[in-house]
């Protein structure tokens, strides 16, 4: 095959069978699939735990069994008791019995007569009530032990009556319950063994790409660790299916197809993350057309992310293509494989939880496609709730598993405005807002010093969004802590020239910034930052990494330039790590990092200057007991000395 050919064959051509609604998706797919629960098996108590009931189930006896005492002391008729007091005890024969647990009673109580009982002992006939020991005394009296009650008893005191707990026939659990620990009790109580419970549908999880590595290999250059197969296994089994991980298979059509069958024989349900909106979207169809019908159903949501998911069925067992980019396969699995698993488990619906955020910055959005913009929350100075867009992308891994939730912008609108109001519908339920909110920018030293506060029971959350979107959100006391490292180009000083009204500005940690090159690089090696840079500008054959507009370190770099534009100005990454991989992987010779990261990536580095990273703090919110407590650890010797072995100076 020519190379254009197998260019041809790899790109993705608007290949989808025609992009539909997500609703008109759901109803289609729902449409051709059976959603009953799975048939029932019968599982002994211990292996019932997290399972889901069947059918209703009824106690086969009584709890307790048989009226039993529920004090130690002695079995009475109450109407014996009356009148008795400390000064005029009523006088009872005790039985020559003694009503230990487990014990079945012989005698009967006949009246002016006591049976001594233990607690859980079975009430003899003839006796209505239990006098406790402390309200007694014995003696031996002339027509032998005598009981001395001197305190009177109603009927049914101290009587736990059979069935009084469980009652034989009732309902103890019903269909579709989850359950746990507190069901199993109970189920034990009721003298039930084993218990009918969902099968759980099995669920075949398969990755498809060329680029995929399982978690724990080596990954070769241009090699991507396959992080859907474990977050889709694990979302199975929170939905009450049991995952079969069946690996990573080629883009290949062949191989696909037998894995598919093969996954067909094992599963109720079939889920592949990949290649839906390339080529291989194609031999999903071309595949899916040679097994029975009814084949693909859809194949394009008008949706963001999950665009080009593709949703079909062999027979009656769903097969759900996924995209690849894991935010937008976990977003489509969310929501149109968990309701089916949940179904087919015996499961209700997942409850929804949602809350009402403004949105903290204008948010723009593809238009004809509903957009689900995945989204941290915090706190505007009014302690009313904002929603930061998390800005990552459907290609990230963290976009949807660090969001607190999400909100939708319509298909017709390009952006979400800054302070509309947004529905955010919560993933994993609970209201999740931190202790200690920072946002601006990262870095690594920021995570030993809230690893401390962690210990302390401290939640600390860091939203990355830059020095200046951090020090915005300052000024609008929207954050706790804005980490930030501004370089003044006019005065050359850090951070402080940005200082505003309402803000304090906290010393944080010294950054060494220098030139990083490949180790060996006989080009740079030995000169100093300065003779590295003056180096890498003149070339020629060497291409240089730069930084976005904005960043400090392009601001110190810009002025070594003094207006040189050298090979590779262009490339312009957002972050110190990204100019460090593209550096060691030989996408450039030189750029401006962090010592710290250029160390990490085993990198040649010649020192240019000190960048200051600080917080601004608003000042209203510097006396919050989680504000006091980062500042402690901040100034803290432990935090020092995390902070030096990750290669940062302490302010
Ligand atoms: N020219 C076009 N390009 C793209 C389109 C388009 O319509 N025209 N669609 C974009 C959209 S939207 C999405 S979503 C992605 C989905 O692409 P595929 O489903 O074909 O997925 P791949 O190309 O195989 O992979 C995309 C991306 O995700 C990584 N990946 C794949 N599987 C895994 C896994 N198991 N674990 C972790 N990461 C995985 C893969 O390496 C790629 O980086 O396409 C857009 N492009
Ligand atoms: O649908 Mo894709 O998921 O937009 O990125």
């Amino acid at each position: 095959m020519s190379l254009l050919d197998r260019i041809r064959r790899a790109a993705r051509q608007e290949q989808f069978l025609d992009v539909i609604t997500a609703e008109d998706a759901t109803a289609r797919f729902r449409a051709a699939l059976d959603l009953a629960p799975l048939p029932a098996e019968e599982v002994a108590l211990a292996q019932a735990l997290g399972r889901v009931t069947a059918r209703p189930v009824a106690a086969a006896a009584d709890a307790p069994p048989f009226d039993r005492a529920s004090m130690d002391g002695f079995a009475v008729r109450a109407a014996d008791t009356l009148g008795a007091s400390e000064a005029a005890p009523r006088r009872l024969l005790l039985n020559a019995e003694l009503l230990a647990c487990g014990v079945a009673p012989a005698i009967e109580v006949a009246p002016d007569t006591a049976t001594a009982i233990a607690t859980g002992g079975v009430i003899p006939r003839g006796a209505d009530a239990v006098v406790m020991v402390e309200s007694t005394e014995a003696e031996e009296g002339p027509e032998g032990p005598v009981v001395l009650v001197c305190r009177p008893v109603a009927a049914g005191q101290a009587v736990a009556y059979a069935g009084s707990d469980i009652a034989r026939g009732e309902t103890v659990l019903r269909a579709g319950m989850v359950v746990t620990s507190r069901e199993i009790g109970m189920l034990a109580a009721a003298g039930l063994a084993t218990l009918a419970v969902v099968r759980r549908p099995r669920v075949a999880v398969l990755s498809t790409g060329d680029e995929l590595v399982a978690p724990g290999e080596a990954l070769p250059p241009g090699g991507i660790y396959d992080s859907n197969a474990a977050i889709l296994s694990a979302a199975v089994a929170e939905n009450g299916g049991e995952a079969v991980p069946l690996g990573i298979f080629r883009d290949d059509e062949p191989e696909l197809e037998a894995a598919l069958r093969r996954a067909l024989e094992l599963a109720d349900m079939v889920v592949m993350s990949g290649g839906t909106s390339k080529g291989a979207g194609d031999v999903s169809h071309r595949i899916l057309g040679r097994l029975p019908g009814p084949g693909v159903l859809v194949h394009g949501v008008a949706l963001k992310p999950g665009k080009p998911l593709c949703l079909g069925a062999v027979g009656r067992t769903p097969v759900v293509v996924l995209p690849g980019f894991p935010t937008s396969a976990v977003f489509t699995f969310q929501e149109f494989a968990v309701p089916v698993i949940r179904a087919m488990a015996g499961l209700p619906p997942r409850a929804e939880a949602a809350v009402e955020a403004r949105l903290a910055v204008r948010t723009p959005s593809e238009a004809g496609r509903t957009e689900y913009v995945m989204a941290s929350l915090g706190e505007d100075p009014a302690g009313r709730l904002l929603a930061w867009p998390l800005g990552k992308g459907s290609g990230s891994v963290t976009a949807f598993s660090q969001a607190d939730g999400f909100f939708a912008i319509p298909a017709e609108e390009q952006a979400a405005a800054a302070g509309a109001v947004q529905r955010v519908r919560l993933i994993g339920g609970a209201h999740p807002l931190p202790d200690l909110t920072i946002i601006g920018s990262h870095c690594t030293g920021l995570d030993a010093i809230l690893d401390l506060l962690a210990a302390e029971g401290i939640r600390g959350r860091s939203l990355a969004v830059g020095s200046l979107g951090g020090l915005a959100a300052a000024r609008r006391g929207e954050c706790d802590l804005a980490p930030a490292h501004l370089l003044d180009a006019a005065s050359g000083a850090y951070n402080r020239p940005f200082l505003a009204e309402g803000l304090r500005l906290v010393p944080g940690w010294r950054r060494v910034q220098g030139v990083v090159y490949r180790p060996g690089d006989a080009r740079f090696g030995g000169l100093d930052g300065r003779a590295a840079v003056e180096r890498g500008a003149a070339g020629p054959g060497l291409l240089l990494v730069n930084r976005n507009a904005g960043s400090g370190t392009r601001i110190l770099l810009d002025g070594l330039l003094g207006g040189a534009r050298p090979a590779g100005y262009a490339n312009q990454p957002k972050s110190h790590n990204a100019v460090a991989a593209a550096v060691a992987q030989g996408r450039a010779d030189w750029g401006v990092a962090i010592r710290s990261v250029a160390e990490a990536y085993g990198l040649g580095f010649a020192p240019l200057a000190d960048e200051h990273y600080d917080f601004f703090l608003p000042e209203a919110r510097a006396e919050r007991t989680a504000v006091r407590a980062f500042l402690r650890a901040l100034a803290s010797e432990e935090g020092k000395a995390r902070l030096r072995a990750l290669g940062f100076e302490p302010a």
